[in-house]
């Protein structure tokens, strides 16, 4: 049996966006609340019942939220355009070491119902 746990998390963050189109409010700067899901699969270890330790998950989730809440998008290293879709990379690249079962992550934000979703290959 495979089992999937996970656990949500939000930030708040400021960027602009180059668009060709609603050019003028994307390229100017403003802040969205976005919210993450994180998940992992795996099965659950015979002595203590879980996949991991959800507690580790949210300290791992702690140091990846430190590195984007209220920080200006468009300057953090490594996540370059500050899309969705670099937010979910960025945010897997900093999990996958830390946690191998990572299965999921998925960025969205309620306000537009905008959102998007990194998966392992076949999973
Ligand atoms: N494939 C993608 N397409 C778009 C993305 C994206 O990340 N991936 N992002 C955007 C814009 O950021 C998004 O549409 C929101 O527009 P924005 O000007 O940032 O804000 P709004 O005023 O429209 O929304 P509020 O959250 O209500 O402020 C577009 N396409
Ligand atoms: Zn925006």
């Amino acid at each position: 049996m495979q089992f999937e746990i996970g656990q949500k998390f939000f930030f708040d963050a400021a960027h602009t966006l180059d668009r060709d189109i609603e050019t003028l409010g994307s390229r100017r700067i403003h802040g969205h609340t976005y919210w993450c899901e994180v998940a992992l699969k795996g099965k659950p270890d015979a002595q203590t019942g879980m996949v991991l330790d959800l507690g580790q998950v949210r300290l791992e989730i702690e140091s990846i939220k430190n590195q984007l809440d209220h920080h200006f998008l468009d300057e953090v290293a490594g996540l370059g355009a500050p899309t969705l879709e670099n937010l979910c990379a960025f945010i897997w690249r900093d999990l996958l070491p830390k946690l191998p079962q990572l299965s999921k992550v998925r960025v969205w934000r309620d306000s537009i119902a905008d959102s998007c979703t990194l998966t392992r290959d076949g999973a």
